[in-house]
């Protein structure tokens, strides 16, 4: 680095004083500066991916990366049509892996790694104390990663702990919807100005409940859930270490997540009987080693962002996808309530329905719900799992043709574009279509329709959207859990339509950020409100549900 930033300057002082004297000094300059760019490219080995290299030579991907964050692989993907490729950037690479079957191999690989990133960026996000920064980036902390990663976090969600996680959110989430529009006429409908923070709302009161328990830190301060937000948004910056007056917004909100959370752990709310498992079993083992409680807190800023940041924005994506197709919500409708109402009647003069929220209850009567579902993973997911190879690593693709990846690259598993890749998908890969994954888990269409584009086999390769391997989403079924109840509730008791007028339409795509796994709507859902009422016959009716 310090050689090529005393290199750089240098030429172009003295390719500027040949410019004021002959054409053929320009040549030679241009000659030059071609070769000393050419001399930065970082030289691959052939059993490298293929080099990409970008417009603007030396940070062409760089700026790319930071203007489009995760869409850039998918528009890199479709422009060069590999499967994987070596980045150039500045004067290192970087390997962008967009097929499905090696991101597939990437994901399972026990030499691409997580922690390193883990251990970097942990220090500049959470601003723990030195000693405990040290402690991370000392000795011990691959060691105290590993420990959170495959330890902590897997008995957190064991089949109990995630049935207490449910339960508990589901409960919440039924006192709430029983409360919604319970005593409007069905005439009347109730305005929602901003579905994105109505949903967002519904989910943060449910999931804080069921994560941290009675002492919830959400309850006790809406800021909270705002700052939540604004933290989610500049996190990246923030990763980067950027100071408080180039990000004041994400360092403001990072401060009001810290002063929430850190009189929770101090007083041990986390050890209670009511908090989750995956609460206290990862406060534990910082703690054990050798955390103070403010910088658990610190650490723990991250975990409500896990628990949140990807369910809201596909609850939201889902339920604008479903709801502005009339005809689909009347086919979904007649689906939940064959399949799902266990029990409808009186219970001390009020009218109560229990739906039946099991996983293999929805995949086996609500198949076009589920197709729905899938559906928007698909097409909203667009995560980004980067890992730094710890020794050469071999990805092999589905032809049996084989790419090194060098020790100490870093490789990013493009997931949002191989969900994207028309080979896999087919021509119409940027539509939302809603039957697009019916019959995908019991083998999709007949056998006969091959591995082509489109056909289930191709699908169900391609289809990633909780990661894979030793970091597969522990907080799937919990997330799938709250969107299901919440969509099923919607589509049984109510009535749902545009703010205005009867056209709808829903918002562009924010940033897709390189950091989280789920697309959020552009300007935080500005602009898509609706109206919401019973529907007839269903007005008064208490909800509940069946884990
Ligand atoms: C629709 C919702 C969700 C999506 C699409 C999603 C997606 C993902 C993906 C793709 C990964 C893998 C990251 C990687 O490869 O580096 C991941 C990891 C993780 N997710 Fe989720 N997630 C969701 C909801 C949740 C929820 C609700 C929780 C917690 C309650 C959660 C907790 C975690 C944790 C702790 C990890 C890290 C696991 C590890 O690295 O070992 N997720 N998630």
């Amino acid at each position: 680095m310090a050689t090529n930033g005393g290199v750089l300057p240098a030429l172009t002082a003295r390719g500027l004083e040949m410019v004021t004297t002959t054409p053929v000094a320009i040549a030679i300059a241009i000659a030059v500066a071609y070769l000393v760019l050419h001399s930065l490219t970082p030289s691959i080995d052939p059993r490298e991916p293929p080099l990409l290299k970008p417009r603007i030579p030396l940070i062409g991907h760089i700026i790319g990366m930071m203007r489009h964050q995760a869409h850039y692989h998918i528009t890199l993907q479709r422009s060069t049509g590999k499967p994987i490729a070596t980045l150039p950037m500045l004067t290192g690479k970087m390997y962008a892996v967009w097929d499905p079957y090696l991101i597939a191999a990437g994901l399972r690989s026990k030499s691409l790694s997580s922690t390193p990133h883990i251990i970097d960026a942990t220090p500049l996000v959470a601003q723990v104390s030195k000693p405990t920064a040290n402690l991370l980036r000392g000795p011990r902390g691959n060691h105290i990663v590993d420990r959170i990663m495959h330890h902590a976090i897997p008995s957190a969600f064991k089949p109990a702990s995630i049935q207490r996680l449910n339960a508990t959110a589901l409960a919440e989430l039924a006192s709430q919807l029983s409360t919604l529009c319970a005593s409007s006429s069905t005439t009347t409908k109730t305005p929602i100005p901003n579905a994105w923070l109505w949903l967002r709302h519904l989910l943060t009161d449910a999931t804080g409940k069921a994560v941290y328990g009675a002492h919830d830190p959400f309850a006790k301060n809406p800021a909270v859930e705002t700052a939540l937000w604004e933290f989610e948004k500049n996190l990246l910056k923030l990763t980067l270490n950027l100071p408080a007056f180039l990000v004041p917004v994400g360092h403001r909100a990072r401060q009001v997540l810290i002063d929430a959370l850190a009189p929770y752990y101090a007083a041990r709310h986390d050890a209670e009987e009511s908090a989750s498992d995956f609460v206290r079993n990862r406060a534990a083992e910082l703690r054990e080693a050798g955390f103070p409680d403010d910088d658990v807190a610190r650490v723990e800023i991250m975990l409500p962002f896990a628990a949140l940041a990807n369910t809201v924005p596909l609850l939201f994506w889902l339920f604008g996808h479903v709801f502005s197709r009339p005809e689909l919500v009347r086919r979904l409708r007649a689906e939940v309530e064959e399949g799902l109402v266990v029990v409808s009647g009186k219970e001390q003069g009020e009218e109560v329905v229990v739906l039946s929220m099991t996983a293999a209850a929805m995949e086996e009567r609500c198949p076009l719900l589920m197709s729905c579902y899938r559906e928007t993973l698909r097409r909203t997911v667009h995560q980004v799992s980067t890992r730094t190879a710890l020794q050469d690593t071999v990805l092999t693709d589905r032809a049996g043709r084989e790419y090194l990846l060098k020790k100490g690259s870093v490789v990013q598993l493009a997931i949002g574009a191989s969900h994207a890749v028309e080979e896999y998908w087919g021509p119409d890969a940027d539509e939302f279509r809603p039957e697009r994954f019916l019959g995908h888990n019991s083998g999709g269409r007949k056998a006969e329709d091959g591995d082509g584009p489109g056909s289930a086999k191709a699908m169900r390769a391609a289809f990633q959207p909780f990661g894979g391997g030793a970091h597969l989403c522990p907080g799937r079924n919990f997330a799938f859990a709250e969107m299901m109840a919440v969509m099923a509730t919607l589509l049984l008791g109510y009535e749902v339509e545009p703010l205005e007028g009867t056209e709808w339409k829903l918002p562009g795509f924010a940033t897709r950020s390189v950091i989280d796994a789920v697309t959020k709507p552009a300007k935080h859902g500005e602009g898509f409100g609706v109206r919401i009422g019973r529907r007839q016959g269903w007005e008064g009716v208490r909800w509940r549900y069946e884990l």
